[in-house]
């Protein structure tokens, strides 16, 4: 069995890999980063090292690697023959690999089954986003002559949850990743041929999950890495040890935990004790995950379906106001990392909009939405600095 992976970095290794390879699958990583792929193609393996309560060194083997940019030839050949394609590579990178995914398709022997194609990225459905992706590149001439898309790939939405932060300079391949992981997968495309993945649990109802997982661990971590910047700290282990920072991102999964348990009948009890596990994962020492890595991208955390706009948007509807979630957004307003390129666009917009401009840019949500009052008068707040 054979799996191509997009996106060789921290998830990619530390976790898409690493169960692939603990399943049984020939991984074949494809990236755009020359030296990674490179020390890869070069590795006969590496080690994950998971760290926190029981903490484990994991040996991943038997993989190949190549450069998508350089070798993209050979890349469509592997996707051809494959299996599974996932990819980790951010939601923004999809339309760029899905020409070649779309390539690799039209290759394939009509005797094989469906390829497999999951996207495990941090964003509602990314797999949906690829699929339309794949399905522009497929009608735009990739599929010439190979017949109709669905018939040669089956696309499943998933939900991956393991923090893995920027790797200490010197680790090589290795990768340190914390111990909990969360790979839930849409069973519903595969008509009973799911993939065999051990290491992934199978649903037939995923969208509460990936909403559960993005508005709890993502809005939470968001909220950890943006209000710890705003407190000066580096670490996001440090800013859920303030206790200031801590109230704060308790009280914005306070907010989430109301919308989930009310939207998709949550048991607020267990609700509870998957919060209180995520607040315990934040706060892990042996992690030195930066508040710049979670807090990285802020245009898109600030977007319409994201972890702060999506949830509030959603209590607004229901005539709640937030208060804590709209406190964390102002805190991503004031994210000015300035080597991160969506922080460095983000004050651009602040400072050249007016201010129901840069709501509608920033977040997408319209006028009359109920919401839209409170970001606005956030962002007049952000401006007047
Ligand atoms: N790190 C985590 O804790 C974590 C956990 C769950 C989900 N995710 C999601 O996984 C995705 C990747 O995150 P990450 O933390 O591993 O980031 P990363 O930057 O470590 O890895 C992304 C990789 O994609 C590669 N890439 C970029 N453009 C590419 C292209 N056109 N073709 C092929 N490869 C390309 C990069 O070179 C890089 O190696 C994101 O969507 C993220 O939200 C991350
Ligand atoms: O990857 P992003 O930028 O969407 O979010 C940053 C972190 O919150 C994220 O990578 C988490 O570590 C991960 O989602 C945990 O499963």
């Amino acid at each position: 069995m054979k799996a191509v992976h997009f996106g060789a970095g921290n998830i990619g290794r530390g976790f898409v890999g690493l169960l692939l390879h603990e399943a049984g699958y020939e991984v074949v990583f494809a990236d755009v980063a020359d030296a990674l792929i490179s020390q890869l193609a070069a590795a006969d393996s590496y080690e994950v090292h998971e760290v926190g309560e029981n903490p484990a060194v994991k040996t991943v083997s038997g993989f190949r690697a190549l450069n998508s940019g350089t070798e993209e030839a050979a890349v469509v050949a592997e996707i051809a023959t494959a299996d599974v394609v996932t990819t980790a590579v951010g939601p923004h990178i999809l339309k760029f690999v899905a020409p070649v995914i779309a390539r690799g398709l039209a290759g394939r022997s009509p005797s094989l089954p469906p390829l497999q194609i999951m996207a495990c990225e941090n964003a509602i459905n990314a797999t949906d986003l690829l699929h339309l992706e794949i399905r522009g590149a497929w009608d735009a001439g990739a599929g010439e002559g190979a017949g109709k898309l669905d018939a040669v790939a089956v696309f499943a939405n998933t939900a991956v949850d393991r923090i893995v932060p920027n790797q200490a300079p010197g680790q090589g391949l290795d990768v340190t990743v914390e111990t909990f992981y969360e790979w839930v997968i849409d069973r519903t495309p595969f008509d009973g041929k799911a993939p065999v993945i051990p290491g992934a649990t199978f649903v037939d109802e995923l969208g509460p999950y990936i909403e559960r997982k993005l508005f709890t661990v993502n809005t939470g971590h968001a909220s950890a890495a943006y209000f710890g910047y705003a407190a000066g700290l580096e670490k996001i282990s440090d800013a859920m040890a303030d206790s200031g920072v801590a109230a704060k991102v308790r009280a914005v999964l306070e907010e989430t935990k109301q919308l989930l348990v009310a939207k998709h009948g949550f048991v607020e009890a267990e609700q509870e004790a998957y919060v209180q596990k995520i607040l315990s994962r934040f706060t892990n020492p042996h992690l030195a995950d930066t508040v710049n890595r979670v807090g990285r991208a802020p245009l898109r955390k600030l977007g319409r379906h994201e972890r702060f706009i999506g949830p509030a948007a959603e209590l607004a509807e229901r005539g709640v106001t937030p208060v804590a979630l709209l406190e964390a957004m102002a805190a991503a307003l004031r994210f000015d990392d300035g080597a991160d390129d969506e922080a460095v666009e983000l004050a651009r917009m602040l400072a050249e909009m007016d201010s129901a401009e840069a709501v509608e840019r920033i977040t997408e949500l319209p006028p009359a939405h109920p919401l839209f009052a409170q970001v606005q008068k956030l962002i007049e707040d952000r401006k007047a600095e």
